[in-house]
């Protein structure tokens, strides 16, 4: 399949009689790598499940490549969709999943999952159930990077990994989207890790898009200004701050918006240190239930 497009148009879920899903509306292109952000219960989950067709939108419409996915065996086959699962009665080992998962999955490699076993320091012949949490994780993660689908969805694969995998796990994305490029969608609460992973970045919240955004697009959406109390106070009692920080007489307010050439004499005229957000202070900005501060 070559340049793949996966678009998703009004679509919403209902389950019995609550509106899990509302209107979504997003577009997703091959060689990009998508982090999927929201609080617990957003719906990131539950849309997920739209794309790799385990549900069908009660209303609106997805499809890969023009093509309605859902009981489509072929396009089915494209997605792949990683998430934790129950290996407690997994007896098979990891290498046989893979060699179970090349039966359906054409473009699975398993050379390349060999070595991805020996990157995480995977055992490749115990059975899977007796793996630890974490490894049981890498397993999901192996899989997901040698299957090559066309759109291959990780939902927060890293959990219970330590720090080395996930890291390993990071290089072996961008290196595996290098090798063949795919729509990766990374669903994640580790944001600040994975922050440079991301080309686009999509906010689910309370069922609904917040955000669909290139990561350059999303973070200049605000900045933060840094500088004495006071001077800070001043510069930014007119603006739309989403947080304020204090230390000691030092200042920090994060400000949604742009500033225009004034305001940036003004910044430098007083000293005042102008810095761009992280995504993960954007992220938890945005979706907190608070007002935001006076
Ligand atoms: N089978 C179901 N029956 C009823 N409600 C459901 C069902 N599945 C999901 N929901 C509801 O849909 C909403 C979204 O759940 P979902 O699992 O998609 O969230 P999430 O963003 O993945 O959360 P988390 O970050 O906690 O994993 C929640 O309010 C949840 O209660």
């Amino acid at each position: 399949m070559e340049n793949s497009v996966l678009e998703i148009k009004n679509a919403s879920l209902d389950i019995k009689k609550d509106n899990v899903l509302e209107d979504i509306t997003l577009r997703m292109e091959q060689g990009k790598v998508y982090g999927l952000l929201g609080r617990n219960g957003a719906g990131k989950t539950t849309l997920l499940s739209l794309i790799a067709s385990f549900r069908k939108p009660t209303r609106g419409a997805i499809t890969i490549d023009g093509q309605d996915p859902f009981e489509n065996e072929s396009l089915m086959a494209q997605v792949d969709f990683l998430y934790e699962v129950d290996y407690s009665e997994e007896h098979r080992t990891p290498m046989n999943l893979c060699r179970l998962t090349k039966r359906y999955k054409d473009n699975f490699d398993l050379n390349y999952a060999e070595a991805l076993f020996e990157g995480f320091g995977i055992p490749r012949d115990k059975p899977t159930n007796r793996l630890s949490k974490g490894q049981q994780s890498a397993v999901n993660a192996i899989i997901g990077l040698a299957s090559n689908a066309p759109i291959t969805i990780f939902d927060e694969v890293t959990n219970g990994m330590d720090a080395p995998s996930r890291e390993f796990f990071y290089e072996k994305v961008v290196e595996a989207n290098a090798r063949n490029p795919r729509i990766m969608i990374l669903s994640t609460h580790i944001v600040s890790e994975m922050e440079y992973l991301f080309d686009e970045v999509i906010v689910i919240h309370h069922g609904k898009v917040m955000v669909q955004e290139p990561i350059d697009v999303f973070l200049e959406r605000g900045f933060k200004v840094t500088g004495p109390k006071e001077k800070v106070t001043h510069f930014t009692q007119s603006m739309d701050v989403l947080a304020r920080q204090d230390l000691g007489p030092t200042r920090s307010d994060m400000v949604l918006g742009h500033m225009d050439e004034a305001q940036q004499a003004e910044a430098r005229s007083n000293h005042l240190n102008i810095s761009p957000l992280k995504l993960q202070e954007l992220f938890i900005r945005m979706t907190e239930e608070k007002e935001n501060v006076q």
